[in-house]
């Protein structure tokens, strides 16, 4: 039966493809007494065969799209599979007790767990705990003949649906198969829709019950552009997405003709438009999409997908493949912002009860300078190879961003001392505003910044006090609420009266109900999902900045609701476009 759940439109576009579940199987069992001992020790041998196979498989795909380094965790499952300790307790505890294997199999290995993360003075031991669980895990499934899902393994063309998807589970998404995705849980500024952007791939967040509507194989519609995914579609439906599809493609066509373009506006002026990156790999994407700049290269991704903490020398390429790639256009790199709902497994945080609200991003660099300076170097030694401008986020005090900017100068320093080059004359620091604090302070900021670039996403959810990722205050994400209208006016006007440039890298830059208010505020640069560029391009070119003063003003200081705001601005832009 066909059934259109409603959730959130994360990530633009159209898709069709059969379901696949990214959703732990049910691994629960009953304790039986068994009478054939040979039969279950062969059941055993039979799932660890298996295990074994499947492990071989995963270890392959892994090599081949994300390294050995990563391909090597698998090894140290099949060793435990091959350890004839491990595989001949199980099987003589089945043959004592005469219990059924998926008992046997747990008692067993919780024992070694328990044994393993006793061993606090060991760390490598603590560590392969996770790897027999993750084992144990494999095995049971086989036992129970259910399928563990296995992102790495897909094949096909799918739509992948989870519960919730981590920016790491997001990142090893193919997009050579993986047609787009839908989750229960979720908000539009969820980094998971970020990354979908990023990668291209429609996706619909907040659907609230997608796991439990949709089973493996169902063919479904994702409709990225209004937020619905369509489960079981009739052939009316087909049709119809088909031809909007169809429809999005050629708007699509006729935007890329503005590909290697100028941003100009009706009147003559210029914008710059940039794009959001999160690894080197996006940059093709940037490019292809006539990108003016990097706004924001979120560097906590470089941190996620290694197993430790990156070296300098890892980063340094990074950074100056993205320089590079970037030919001499200006390039914001994040350091990195680490907590909130991003986690490091080699790095472990505190539980807290309010991860936003905590250890995180220059709180987290500050306390950890030996981070933070390896860091500062890789960017610094990078600026020698095109336009670096250094920002650091969640900057809440300008003691904060004065303790940064020492810590950077005394890098600088010991770089010169050691005769290593740097940018010494064009390299900029600047800060994201994205606490409210640091919107309300913009004028004592911008004396000792060289730029801002304001953080919609965290800047919406500090001042309406609503988490971003949860969807059932996801209302309340209100970029024309004319209060986060005015912190950002504010912001804008208080970098210009100190001479200094003011980008937004929030979500809400490439919003085109946006577009209009912050042309009309006289911000300097969008960056933005490197999808969203030429349409906000095209816009630009049909609107005339001196029309666009009277708009302001009256969404800061008339209209009231962000919905009255948003007809406004559509009302406004279907009569003024040039
Ligand atoms: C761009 C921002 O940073 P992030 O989404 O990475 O928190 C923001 O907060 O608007
Ligand atoms: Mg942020």
């Amino acid at each position: 039966m066909t059934k259109t759940l409603k959730g959130i439109a994360a990530s633009d576009g159209f898709a069709t493809a059969p379901a696949y579940l990214l959703v732990e199987p049910d691994l629960s069992f009953k304790k039986t007494t068994i009478k054939d001992v040979q039969a279950e020790v062969q059941r055993l041998k039979a799932a660890v065969q298996e295990s074994d196979a499947e492990l071989t498989k995963i270890r392959d795909t892994a090599q081949k799209t994300l390294g050995e380094e990563e391909a090597q965790v698998f090894d140290a499952h099949k060793m435990i599979l091959a350890d004839p300790e491990f595989v001949g307790a199980i099987e003589s505890q089945i043959k004592d007790q005469k219990l059924n294997a998926e008992q046997v199999l747990r008692t067993v290995t919780d024992n070694f767990i328990t044994t393993f993360e006793a061993m606090t003075d060991n760390k490598y031991m603590q560590e392969r705990a996770a790897d027999v669980r993750d084992v144990t895990k494999r095995i049971m499934s086989h036992l129970l003949g259910v399928q563990l899902p296995n992102p790495a393994l897909i094949d096909h063309e799918v739509i992948v649906i989870a519960h919730d998807l981590t920016p790491s589970d997001t990142a090893q998404l193919n997009k050579k198969y993986v047609k787009a995705f839908a989750t229960d849980v979720g908000g539009r500024t969820a980094h998971s829709a970020i990354m979908a952007r990023s990668l291209e791939i429609p996706a619909v967040v907040g659907t609230n019950t997608i796991t439990k509507d949709v089973a493996n194989g169902d063919e479904l519609i994702v409709d990225g552009v209004n937020g619905d995914v369509v489960i079981q579609p009739s052939a009316a439906d087909s049709d119809h997405y088909q031809k909007a599809a169809a429809e999005y493609a050629s708007e699509k066509a006729e935007w890329s003709k503005l590909k290697n373009s100028a941003t100009v506006t009706a009147d003559g002026k210029h914008f710059d438009i940039a794009a959001n990156i999160g690894t080197p790999k996006d940059l093709a994407g940037a490019n292809a999409n006539g990108a003016e700049a990097i706004g924001l290269y979120r560097t906590e991704f470089l941190y996620m997908d290694s197993a430790e903490l990156p070296s300098e020398e890892d980063q340094f390429q990074a950074y100056k493949t993205v320089l590079e790639g970037m030919n001499n256009k200006p390039v914001v790199v994040r350091t990195m912002d680490i907590g909130g709902d991003k986690h490091l497994p080699y790095l472990p945080l505190p539980e807290e009860m309010n991860p936003f609200l905590g250890y995180r991003a220059i709180r987290i660099s500050l306390d950890r300078q030996d981070i933070f300076r390896t860091q500062l170097r890789a960017l610094l030694r990078a600026s020698a190879f095109g336009k670096l401008c250094i920002m650091f986020p969640m900057i809440a005090t300008l003691q904060e961003f004065r303790q940064a900017k020492a810590i950077l100068q005394e890098e600088m320093q010991k770089l010169k001392a050691d005769g290593i080059a740097y940018d010494e004359k064009d390299l900029q620091v600047g800060i994201m505003v994205e606490i409210p604090a640091a919107a309300v302070l913009a004028d004592q900021f911008a004396k000792e910044v060289d730029f801002f670039s304001i953080g919609t996403n965290d800047l919406i959810q500090y001042t309406m006090a609503a988490d971003r990722g949860n969807d059932q205050v996801s209302y309340l994400y209100q970029p024309y609420n004319p209060s986060i209208l005015r912190l950002i006016k504010r912001t804008i006007d208080a970098a210009h009266q100190e001479g200094k440039w003011v980008g937004m890298c929030g979500e809400a830059a490439g919003d085109s109900i946006m577009t209009p208010l912050l042309m009309g505020m006289g911000l300097d640069e969008y960056s933005m999902s490197a999808t969203s560029i030429l349409r906000v391009r095209s816009l630009m070119k049909h609107l005339d900045t001196n029309e666009l003063q009277e708009l302001v003003e009256q969404a800061i200081n008339v209209s009231l609701t962000n919905e009255e705001n948003k007809q406004l601005v559509t009302k406004f832009v279907e009569e003024h476009r040039h």
